[in-house]
């Protein structure tokens, strides 16, 4: 399935959060949205889970004018792992997981067999099982977090829109995430701070910054130390991973400017 964010464009009360965002995610294709604090990556995500409507442009998939799909034929097609997912209620890690299934029933209906056995699957994939007569709001972050990413893979989605989906997960489980998405054969479509794992799990990189894509590509062709220093301010050296190739960036504490009024 292919996505394509087709010149979207998000205001609020005059104000641009997104301008003209053009991006095209195709079939088993990784791409992550990558910029500083407030350069509108979750605004761009938000209008392809339909959060938002974009205020000019279209999203598109396969073509289709997202706006223009019944929102349950939408919801079984799209997956989203949000900021603000979760709920606030204390269901039962297992009945959480099982609420990624409703796009596809109706009414009351029961999860079948299979559906159950999917569950159970992707509660072992993201090594939740032994939580699931759990109640969520007693997990820790990193484990509620894994509880989100099995519901959204019981969904069985074509396209997977990710936001900051390694938060709260310690090393092991942001590896296996990402390892999972590239093996996962769908369309992704997500947000991450590490640079270093958006180059490892990504086929192309969009970066924005102030609301606008400043540019997008392969990792090793986005990934450059003037990059780092004009959109993130950051004095840094890319290198290539010993075993695979892919740029790596390196930190410099002492070449990048400290906050005015910290004792640098
Ligand atoms: N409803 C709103 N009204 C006004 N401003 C908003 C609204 N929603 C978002 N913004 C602003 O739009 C900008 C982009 O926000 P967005 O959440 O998309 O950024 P982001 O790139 O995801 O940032 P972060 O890396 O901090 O998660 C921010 O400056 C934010 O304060």
């Amino acid at each position: 399935m292919t996505l394509l964010l087709d010149e979207i464009s998000v205001s609020v009360d005059g104000t641009a959060l997104l301008r003209d965002l053009a991006l095209t995610v195709g079939p088993r294709q990784i791409v992550g949205l990558i910029g500083p604090n407030g350069s509108g990556k979750t605004t761009a995500l938000r209008c392809v889970y339909r959060a938002l409507r974009p205020t000019g442009g279209v999203v598109r998939i396969d073509g289709r004018d997202l706006d223009r799909i019944p929102l349950r034929e939408s919801a079984r097609m799209i997956a989203a792992l949000t900021q603000e997912g979760g709920s606030d209620l204390d269901f039962t890690v297992e009945e959480v997981v099982a609420l990624g299934r409703t796009p596809h029933l109706r009414g009351n209906q029961a999860l079948s067999a299979a559906e159950r056995e999917l569950c159970r699957r992707a509660m072992a994939q993201t090594e939740v099982s032994h939580l699931a007569g759990r109640g969520v709001l007693s997990l820790s972050g990193g484990e509620r977090q894994r509880v989100l990413v099995a519901r959204a893979l019981v969904q069985e989605p074509q396209v997977l829109i990710l936001d900051e989906p390694t938060n709260h997960l310690d090393l092991h489980h942001q590896l296996r995430l990402l390892s999972m998405l590239k093996g996962s054969g769908l369309t992704v479509l997500v947000t991450l701070h590490d640079l270093n794992l958006a180059a490892s799990a990504c086929d192309r990189l969009a970066v924005l910054s102030q609301g606008g894509l400043v540019t997008c590509g392969p990792p090793a062709e986005v990934l450059t130390e003037a990059l780092l220093r004009d959109v993130f301010g950051v004095a840094a050296s890319i290198v290539p991973h010993p075993l695979t190739g892919v740029p790596q960036v390196l930190y410099d504490l002492g070449s990048t400017p400290a906050a005015k009024g910290n004792p640098a």
